[in-house]
């Protein structure tokens, strides 16, 4: 954590504690969700077709989830005061560090608690470490972090089970593949191959709900090629959304969308975690739907957690300046709504 008198004392800020471990080579991670029978690709594959699938790659998950077990979680009786109550409501990573060859992306990370019902944003600039971050959480990263979620050790389980729990949406687009929307959704919700009529299965219903929900119901029976990068990327949202995991990890969902459909897309999001208590972490670049439309921010910056807490108390200019090289204000509406004044470059 570099020093930053700028700025007061951040209601949290990451951990220190251990050297650094040897965490992660310089490959290219392979996400370990699968792909309905459309699209076979091995490499990491994000969305519609692939990412929201939650079926492990198995031939990934050998080199991906090589976590280690977490220690003190276990039980009340083995655990120490230091990985107690906070863990059992909610996702935390501990000790993070990630390495791309020689070069260290992430160094020694603690970060979350992030608890359940509630939308937790990473932020930071380019390159910063929130993809890397993520995908340390969701396993897709060799690592020797403990990831522990509503007090299970997630570092210790099979990346199935661990996918099953604690779902990652990557960032890149989903595949274009040449598949109906609604298969792809139901390939990703497991509950059906082929395309079935809608007014005789169920399944499809739900299908259909959950596209209604996203607003593209009436890109149902539309090929994914076909469609455009935000159809896209809403398409990957509700295969997302489609499963029931108990954390949602969600790289940039909002980066291909209008205003319109980020703002709806963040009313679903609110809803869902509310609603199946989720615990939501999402990766975003626009620090006013940060400001207003989550609970608590995480900076990054240089591969280091700068503060994490209430947006309003986080999002500071001095933290601005210092991490985004910005000289901004954060100005307040009449409606409460707080957002950030850009005045130039620091
Ligand atoms: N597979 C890889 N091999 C080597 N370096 C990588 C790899 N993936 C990421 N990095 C490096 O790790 C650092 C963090 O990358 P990461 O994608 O986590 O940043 P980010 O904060 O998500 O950035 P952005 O906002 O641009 O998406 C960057 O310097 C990046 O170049």
């Amino acid at each position: 954590m570099r020093p930053s008198p700028e700025h007061p004392p951040a209601p949290r800020q990451s951990s220190s504690r251990s050297p650094e471990t040897e965490a992660g080579a310089g490959e290219n991670c392979q996400a370990a969700l699968s792909a309905p029978a459309a699209s076979t690709s091995a490499k990491a594959q994000p969305g519609t077709a692939h990412s929201a699938s939650a079926s492990p790659n198995t031939g990934n998950a050998a080199t991906a989830n090589v976590g280690m077990a977490c220690p003190n979680t276990e039980g009340p009786e083995a655990g120490a005061p230091e990985t107690g109550a906070s863990d059992r409501n909610g996702l935390e990573a501990r000790n993070v560090t990630v390495r791309f060859g020689r070069r260290t992306v992430l160094h020694d990370v603690t970060a979350g608690p992030f608890t359940r019902g509630t939308i937790h944003a990473l932020l930071g600039p380019n390159g910063s470490g929130k993809s890397t971050l993520l995908r340390a959480m969701a396993g897709l990263l060799p690592s020797s972090a403990c990831v522990t979620l509503n007090g299970e050790d997630l570092s210790a389980m099979s990346l199935t089970a661990r996918t099953r729990k604690c779902l990652y949406l990557p960032q890149d687009l989903p595949a274009p593949v040449h598949l109906p929307v609604l298969e792809a959704l139901m390939a990703a919700s497991h509950t059906g191959g082929g395309f079935q009529a809608p007014q005789q299965d169920d399944a499809v219903r739900d299908a259909l709900d959950r596209l209604t929900q996203f607003g593209i119901a009436p890109l149902a029976l539309r090929p994914l090629d076909e469609l455009s990068g935000g159809q896209r990327q809403l398409v990957g949202l509700t295969q997302a959304f489609s499963r029931t995991p108990e954390a949602v990890l969600l790289d940039e969902p909002l980066s291909a969308l209008d205003l319109h459909h980020q703002f709806a897309v963040m009313t679903v999001l609110r809803r869902e975690t509310t609603a199946r208590q989720l615990v939501t972490v999402i990766v975003l670049h626009d620090l006013n739907i940060a400001l207003n439309l989550t609970d608590t921010v995480t900076v990054l910056h240089e591969g280091r957690i700068m503060a994490s807490g209430p947006p309003a108390d986080v999002l500071t200019p001095a933290l601005l300046r210092e991490t985004y090289r910005i000289r901004a204000r954060i100005e307040h509406g009449a409606d409460g709504r707080s957002f950030v004044s850009v005045d130039g470059i620091a």
